[in-house]
Order: structure tokens, then sequence, then C-alpha cells
């Protein structure tokens, strides 16, 4: 299948990103093995980009990335098409389809995420990194099976509306959604770093909320102060 040339293009780079952000799952020690994926959608077109179902890290390429519709489905004769898709691609999809905001889809199974989820207890906002990162609470989705609509539909119907850009999907581990694939990667990273440090708080002695007003206040300055804009942010 032949896209228009801007389309084509937009496709080799959500490749490019999809398959080097691989790497940074490893890198921070958020998966095993070949366990999680990232995925991104395709600006201007109604496809996404998913890696190869069980494919070892090492050998993830833009050439061997999943090109797919906002069905899950691959896309006849593309690059990489001669492999399944990850065994979450129904779940990325059904985020995109009903998230349009949502550009970018990672899962993984990150130790102290995946332990509260192991329990169904949301992440209490307890530290100011917290607050930052996802304005509250990361909260517990349902338990699902993989295989149909039923991980895409507990992570939409929980994250709707809400802050954060983490949902603990109870009995599995984290999904995180984001702006692109590199905003998604990056909640899972800071995931796991604040589901770390909370436990270990928890296991010392009672924790101490943060109050609203200031959750909102970190929030704000954060999404919109941190870092670098303009120029300088280039
Ligand atoms: O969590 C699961 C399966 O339950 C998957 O994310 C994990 O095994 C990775 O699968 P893929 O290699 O993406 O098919």
């Amino acid at each position: 299948m032949e896209f228009a040339p801007e389309i084509e293009a937009a496709i080799a780079h959500v490749r490019d990103d999809v398959a080097r952000l691989h790497a940074e799952l490893t890198r921070y020690g958020l998966v095993v093995w070949t366990g999680g994926n990232v995925s991104g959608r395709v600006p201007g077109a109604e496809l996404f980009v998913i890696k190869p179902s069980g494919v070892a890290y090492d050998d993830l390429a833009p050439e061997n990335m999943i090109l797919c519709t906002l069905d899950g489905e691959v896309v006849p004769g593309s690059a990489g098409s001669d492999r399944h898709p990850s065994s979450d691609t129904a779940a990325h999809a059904y985020v995109y389809r009903n998230l349009p905001e949502v550009g970018g889809v990672v899962h993984t199974h990150s130790t102290f995420a995946v332990a509260w989820a192991a329990r169904g207890e949301e992440i209490p906002c307890v530290v100011t990194a917290m607050a930052d990162e996802f304005g509250g609470p990361v909260p517990v989705g349902p338990f699902a099976v993989i295989g149909d609509d039923s991980i895409g539909r507990g992570i939409v119907e929980t994250l709707r509306g809400h802050r954060s850009r983490a949902v603990l999907m109870r009995n599995h581990g984290p999904f995180t959604i984001g702006a692109d694939a590199a905003d998604a990667v990056k909640a899972a990273v800071m995931l796991e770093d604040v589901a770390r440090s909370v436990h270990y708080a928890r296991e010392a002695g009672p924790l101490v909320p943060i109050p609203q007003d200031a959750i909102d206040r970190l929030f704000d300055r954060y999404q919109k102060v941190y870092g670098q804009t303009g120029e300088a942010g280039r």
C-alpha cells in the first residue's frame, strides 16, 4: 500500500522514533527479555507503528517495526509486515481510536509499578515528583486478559479525563500514554521511579499526603514552566 509522500515521511520518522525508544526501556531497567512495547501514532494518518512481538530488543530496527491501522490490522506489504505485531497491539489501537490527543503508548513490566498493580493499589501522591509528572495519584485499571479490547478499554476508562499519563492495570502492569512516543516513555520511566520511592517510604512508616492545592500548583508549574522553552528548547 502506497501513501502520499508526506505520510510516507511521517511513517519513516515514527518508525525511527519507536525503534530507538525501545532501547530506553532496557536502559532504565523497565523490561526483561522481550517484555513490554512502545508505539507511536503517525501524524496525519489513521496509522500507528509498534514493535514486532517477541523480538529481542537488540534486533529492533525501523525497518522491522510494524505499521498498523487504528483497528490494529497490519498494513499489508509494509516493511516488517512479515512478522506478527506486539501482543498488545489491540490495546494500543483502542487507545488511539478513543483518545485522539494521545500520540504514544507504552507498556512495561517494571518491577515496582507491577508490585503496586499486583496489590490493585493506586500509588498515592506523596512526593512532589508525582505531582509534577502525574498531577496526583497513579490510578489502577481493571484486571483484563490480553487478546481483545479489554485492556485498551480499561486504560481509556481509567485515564480519560484523568491527569495521570500512567495506569496500573491490576495484576498485570503499567501502561502509559503521551503526546508522542517519547512522552509516553518518559511517563513510564518516571512512574517506575516514584513507584520505587513510595514503596520504600511506606515500608519505613506512614506516608504524608501533599495538600491538593500544592499538587495543583506543582503540576501546573511543571507542565508549563519546567525545562527549556523557545529557541533554547530546540
Ligand atoms: O505483557 C505482555 C503479555 O501479557 C506483553 O506486553 C509482553 O509479553 C510483550 O509482548 P510483545 O513482545 O510486545 O508481543
